[in-house]
């Protein structure tokens, strides 16, 4: 579904600066149609790069990103987005704080001319009862809500565009232990439904543990280990990596 082949990324340093800091270097990796793929890492490692890059944010220096065989830089906006989406680590940021949290859900499936009015409410009246939330929460604001139901209407401002690819950055990071669960539940019941493909961006070794098919784990920009999560677990190329994937949080 999703193949990067050999991707590197730099920055520039600073303003004045022609320095650059290579943030991705040389990265291989394959992710299958309707399972999880993890990337693992510390912060900074350059593993929201790597999302960038494939959401077509970014264009890589080097290298080449495939979706079903397309370079996201050459997909328009709309195709894009019915592809695929993005949930942050922060959803609260991803919402106007001045717009009813209805508005913001109903925004992207309106920009995108997607069914009528009725169709739209009535995509968002199912997502909201998958999701279990009540349908008064739509006409709050963003500030008027919980991380974990900021979350979770992110989830569904993503789905009404039905796309076949989640990038999930760190989703649950800002959550408590028990919303963290909650919501990595929810996800892994909306991939079994929908056949959602996953690209699972976190530094908590347990989380990527459970959820992922398979795990890259990255450690300044490059990928140290690669494979099914459980033989990576299991038996781990370097004696360190074993290390920092059993302190959980890495
Ligand atoms: N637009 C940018 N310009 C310059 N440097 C950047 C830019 N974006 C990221 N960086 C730097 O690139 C490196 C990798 O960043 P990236 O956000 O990809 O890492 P990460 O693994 O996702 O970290 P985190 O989990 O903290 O978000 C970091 O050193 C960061 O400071």
């Amino acid at each position: 579904m999703i193949k990067a082949e050999h991707i590197s990324k730099s920055y520039r340093q600073g303003f004045f600066s022609s320095r650059k800091q290579e943030v991705v270097l040389d990265i291989s990796f394959h992710m299958k149609k309707g399972t999880t793929f993890g990337l693992l890492g510390s912060s900074g490692c350059g593993k929201s790069t790597v999302a960038r890059m494939i959401m077509g944010i970014l264009k890589p220096e080097k290298g080449q990103i495939l979706i079903e065989g397309t370079d996201p830089q050459a997909m328009d906006r709309k195709t894009r987005g019915q592809i695929m989406q993005m949930i942050f680590q922060q959803p609260e940021e991803s919402f106007d704080p001045e717009m009813r949290l209805g508005k913001s859900i109903a925004e992207p499936m309106e920009v995108n001319e997607i069914g009528t009015a009725a169709e739209r409410k009535g995509k968002i009246e199912a997502l909201m009862e998958q999701l279990n939330l009540p349908m008064q929460i739509l006409n709050r604001y963003p500030h008027q809500i919980s991380g974990g139901e900021a979350q979770r209407l992110a989830i569904i401002r993503a789905l009404t565009l039905e796309p076949q690819i989640l990038l999930l950055d760190e989703p649950t990071s800002m959550l408590d232990v028990s919303t963290q669960a909650q919501i990595l539940n929810i996800l892994k019941e909306l991939q079994k439904s929908r056949g959602l493909t996953y690209l699972f961006i976190t530094h908590d070794a347990g989380a990527a543990r459970w959820m992922c098919d398979e795990i890259a784990v990255m450690d300044q920009g490059r990928i140290i280990e690669y494979g099914p999560t459980e033989q990576v677990f299991a038996e781990p190329k370097e004696k360190w990596t074993k290390e920092l994937l059993f302190s959980w949080q890495i």
